[in-house]
């Protein structure tokens, strides 16, 4: 299927060529191609185990693919130097589903373990920076010296995003951030990651099933179906793709209602 959209000559921040991923003999990726543009927000949406996450944790060198190239700010992933890695792992941050917060640490020790990696910081400002961090994405201070546990899912949530914002990189990925939230906490998370994209001109790689997320929050979307990158656009051209999938999803009765009857912040409609 062709790719019906390309937003003007971007800067391609992500390219990611013929990749395969595979688990044993279950392949999971095939031939997938996907560029990721700076100061977008990119939304990726496929069926379960489509392979979103494991396509979030190639990208970010967190899995080896069986083949295929992936290139972050003009590194090649594969194959980087312990010092190239370095360098991608500080202009990238990963947001994990669960907030994947050290449980025996508070909030703002849990934001300072990204920091820890920059030499000559000192104590007291590598706190002082991870407090910045806690506001940044709408926690109480006291939120700081909370413990993972003591907060609620929503705020365990933006600790995460904390933490991925500490050594304020260009690009968040995001998995499924709005998952298990109500959807009053979901619109603020939604907010939160339109409010920081336009600050901070960051771009964002957003996994996702919310639909509300998607017209709230994405420039573009992806389509993963059939092992790959099955189709990228804008929600209106997501609604003119022939396929049974991409149909259903975007056609069907819950992406009418949140086209509808969006959340507040609803996006314009891009390009
Ligand atoms: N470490 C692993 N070992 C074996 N199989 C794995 C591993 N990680 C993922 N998989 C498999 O790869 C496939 C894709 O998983 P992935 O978690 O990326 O799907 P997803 O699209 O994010 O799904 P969901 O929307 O349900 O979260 C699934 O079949 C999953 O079981």
């Amino acid at each position: 299927m062709t790719t019906p959209e390309h937003p003007g000559a971007r800067e391609t921040l992500i390219r990611v060529r013929g990749l395969r991923t595979q688990f044993g003999s279950h392949v999971v990726h095939d031939g997938l191609d996907l560029d990721v543009y700076r100061g977008e927000i990119l939304g990726v949406v496929g069926g379960s185990g489509t392979g979103k996450s494991v396509l979030l944790r190639a990208i970010t060198g967190l899995d080896t693919p069986a083949a295929g190239r992936i290139e972050a700010f003009g590194t090649e992933v594969l194959g980087a130097s312990p010092e190239e890695r370095e360098r991608l792992d500080q202009r990238w941050g990963v947001m994990f589903q669960d907030g994947a917060l050290f449980s025996s640490l508070t909030v703002r020790e849990n934001v300072e373990v990204p920091l820890r990696r920059i030499p000559d910081l000192t104590p007291e400002l590598r706190r002082a920076l991870a407090d910045l961090k806690v506001s940044l994405v709408g926690l109480p201070y006291r939120a700081g010296e909370a413990y993972p546990s003591e907060l609620s899912g929503g705020m365990r949530k933006r600790a995460g995003l904390a933490r991925a914002l500490a050594l304020d990189p260009e690009i968040v990925f995001l998995d499924e951030p709005t998952a298990g939230l109500d959807p009053i906490g979901a619109s603020a998370f939604d907010s939160l990651i339109n409010t920081l994209s336009e600050a901070l001109g960051l771009t964002v790689f957003l996994v996702t099933h919310d639909l509300d997320t998607l017209y709230a929050t994405c420039d573009r979307i992806a389509v993963l179906a059939e092992k790959r990158v099955l189709v990228t656009g804008t929600l209106p051209q997501m609604l003119e793709v022939d396929h049974p999938w991409v149909q259903e999803y975007f056609t069907g009765p819950r992406a009418r209602l949140a086209r509808g009857a969006g959340r507040s912040d609803t996006k314009p409609e891009a390009e």
